[in-house]
C-alpha cells in the first residue's frame, strides 16, 4: 500500500445524512473511502423551512471533519466534489486548517503556508432568515473544569439547557448525571482507515478538536432545537503556545477567540439569524475560572477530571481520574491550590503534586522556565507564575518542595510587578453572549 505521505490529492467525496446518521466521505487519490459517521440519537424529523440551513451545516461539519484525516497525507492538492463550497466558507477552512494543525505542522517539521487551499465557487453566502429556533441553551460538556462552571452559572439564572458530550465518555457521563440537567449524547465514529494509515506512516500529531465539536453542535442545534451553543472556552486559550517562524503556534486555536467569531460570523451569514455559537467562559482567564469552580463546583469534586489521558479513543487511560503526570493534571492542581483549602485538594488527586520533586519539570514548563508552555489546554505561563506566587506565601503551602523552590531559585530572576493574582481575576468585555446569558457573568466572577 501507499505511503500516505506520498498521496497527491486529498478528496471530499461526499456526505448524507439519514436517520439521525450522518455519514462523512473522505479520500486520498484513489484510495479507499474513509467513512466517518456521527450519530444524533432520536433525531426528530427536520422542522420545515430548515433544509437550507441543515445543507450548509452538514457541507461544513464534512468539510471541518476532514482534517483529521487530511493531516495523514498532507497532500499538495484538495479536491471537493460535489457542490463546491462558497468563497467564506473556503475562507474559514483554509484559517481552520492553517491555524489548527500549526502545532501538528510545527511538531512534523512541515510548513503548511500556502498550501491550503480550499476551492469554492466564488461566490458569497446571502444572508438566511431567522429560524425561530426554540430559546434554549446547549452546553457541550467535556469533564472537566470548565464546563462544569458554564452549567452552574447557567442553573443560577435559570435558563433552559441541556447538557450535550460528543463519542463515548463514562467520565463525561458521570459529569452529565451530575448536572440534573436533560442530556444529549452524540456518537462519533472515526474511519478505521486513519488508524490504519497511522500504522502505515501517516502524518500524526494535534487536530483542532474543538472545531469538529462546534460543527457537530451546529447540526444538533438545528435537529433538535436549541438557539444557543455554549461553549466554555476561557480567555487564556487565545494565547499561542509559543511563536516560530513568525507564526503563532496554539494548541488550543479552535478554543480562541479568532476561530469563536469566526464560525459565530459563518453561522449567520449561512445558518439562521437566531442561532448563536458563543462561549460563556470567553472573558475570563484560567485563574478566575478555576476560582468560580472551587466555589461552585463541589457537586463535582468527586466525579471530574481535567485530565486528557481519560479521553483517548485507543491509547491506554490511566488508572485513576488523575495521571498525576501531565500537564493538565500540574495546571489544574496549581490553579485550584489559591482558591481551595489544602486538604480538599489533596483529596481530588489523592496526591500533592507540588511536594514530588519528580514533577519539577512539568511544573516548570507550566511557569515558561526553561520551557515553553506545553502543548495542552493549559493556562498563560503569568498565571501559573502568579498562582506559584501566592503559594508561596501561604504557610501550608510554602514548604512544599516546588513551591520552595520556586521562592529561592525562580523568583529572584522574576519582575515582582507581573506576579500579582488580581489582572487574573478580572473579567474582560470581549465576548460574543446573546442577551439572555448575560446575567451568568455576575455568577461566575462571584461576590466582589
Ligand atoms: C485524548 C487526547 O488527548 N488525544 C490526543 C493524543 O492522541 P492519542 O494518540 O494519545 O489518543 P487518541 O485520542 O485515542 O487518538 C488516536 C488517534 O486518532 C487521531 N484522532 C483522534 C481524534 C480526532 O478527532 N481526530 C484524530 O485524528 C489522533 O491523532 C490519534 O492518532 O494525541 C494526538 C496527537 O497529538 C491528539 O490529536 C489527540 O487529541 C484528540 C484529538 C483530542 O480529543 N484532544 C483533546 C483532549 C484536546 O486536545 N483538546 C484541546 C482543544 C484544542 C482545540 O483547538 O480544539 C485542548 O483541550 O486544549
Ligand atoms: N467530548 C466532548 N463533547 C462536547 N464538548 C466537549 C467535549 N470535550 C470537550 N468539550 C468542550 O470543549 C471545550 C474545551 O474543552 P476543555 O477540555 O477545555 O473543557 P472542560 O473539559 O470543560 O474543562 P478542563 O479545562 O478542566 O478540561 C469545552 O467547552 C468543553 O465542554
Amino acid at each position: 500500500m501507499t505511503d500516505p505521505r506520498q498521496f497527491r490529492r486529498f478528496r471530499f467525496v461526499r456526505h448524507a445524512y439519514a436517520e439521525g446518521v450522518a455519514e462523512l466521505v473522505y479520500a486520498f487519490d484513489d484510495g479507499e473511502e474513509l467513512i466517518e459517521r456521527i450519530t444524533f440519537p432520536a433525531a426528530p424529523a427536520l422542522p420545515a423551512g430548515r433544509e437550507a440551513a441543515f445543507a450548509a451545516a452538514l457541507q461544513l461539519l464534512h468539510l471541518i471533519v476532514g482534517v483529521s484525516y487530511y493531516k495523514a497525507g498532507v497532500p499538495e492538492q484538495i479536491v471537493v466534489e460535489g457542490e463546491l463550497p462558497d468563497q467564506d466558507t473556503a475562507e474559514l477552512l483554509d484559517d481552520l486548517y492553517l491555524h489548527g494543525l500549526a502545532e501538528f505542522a510545527y511538531r512534523n517539521g512541515l510548513d503548511l503556508r500556502g498550501r491550503i487551499r480550499f476551492p469554492h465557487n466564488g461566490r458569497r453566502a446571502a444572508v438566511p432568515p431567522a429560524l425561530g429556533l426554540a430559546s434554549r441553551t446547549l452546553v457541550p460538556l467535556g469533564g472537566g473544569k470548565d464546563s462544569l462552571v458554564s452549567v452552574e452559572a447557567i442553573r443560577q439564572i435559570g435558563v433552559e439547557a441541556s447538557v450535550v458530550w460528543v463519542s463515548h465518555s463514562p467520565l463525561i457521563e458521570a459529569c452529565a448525571e451530575r448536572t440534573g440537567l436533560p442530556q444529549l449524547h452524540l456518537q462519533r465514529e472515526l474511519a478505521p482507515g486513519l488508524f490504519e494509515l497511522n500504522r502505515l506512516g501517516g502524518w500524526n500529531g494535534h487536530v483542532p478538536v474543538t472545531a469538529i465539536n462546534s460543527a457537530i453542535l451546529l447540526l444538533a442545534a438545528l435537529i433538535y432545537d436549541y438557539d444557543t451553543i455554549a461553549f466554555s472556552n476561557e480567555r487564556s486559550a487565545s494565547a499561542a503556545t509559543l511563536e516560530y517562524e513568525g507564526q503563532a503556534v496554539n494548541h488550543q486555536w479552535s478554543k480562541g477567540y479568532a476561530f469563536e467569531q469566526g464560525l459565530q460570523q459563518w453561522v449567520r451569514q449561512h445558518l439562521a439569524a437566531d442561532l448563536s455559537y458563543c462561549s460563556l467562559l470567553r472573558p475570563y482567564a484560567e485563574l478566575a475560572v478555576t476560582r468560580a469552580f472551587a466555589r461552585l463546583g463541589s457537586a463535582y469534586f468527586d466525579v471530574f477530571s481535567s485530565c486528557n489521558r481519560n479521553f483517548r479513543i485507543l491509547g491506554p487511560r490511566p488508572a485513576d481520574r488523575w495521571c498525576g503526570q501531565c500537564p493538565k493534571c500540574h495546571f489544574v492542581f496549581l490553579a485550584l491550590a489559591p482558591f481551595m483549602p489544602k486538604p480538599r485538594l489533596l483529596a481530588i488527586f489523592g496526591r500533592n503534586l507540588l511536594d514530588d520533586e519528580s514533577q519539577t519539570a512539568g511544573f516548570d514548563a507550566l511557569l515558561e522556565y526553561h520551557d515553553h508552555k506545553p502543548f495542552e489546554c493549559v493556562g498563560e505561563g503569568g498565571e501559573a507564575r502568579a498562582a506559584m506566587h501566592a503559594l508561596g506565601q501561604r504557610p501550608e503551602w510554602r514548604e512544599d518542595a516546588l513551591v520552595a523552590r520556586f521562592v529561592s531559585e525562580i523568583l529572584p530572576q522574576l519582575d515582582p510587578a507581573g506576579l500579582a493574582m488580581e489582572p487574573w481575576l478580572q473579567a474582560s468585555s470581549e465576548h460574543q453572549l446573546p442577551a439572555r446569558l448575560l446575567p451568568a457573568l455576575a455568577v461566575i466572577q462571584g461576590p466582589c
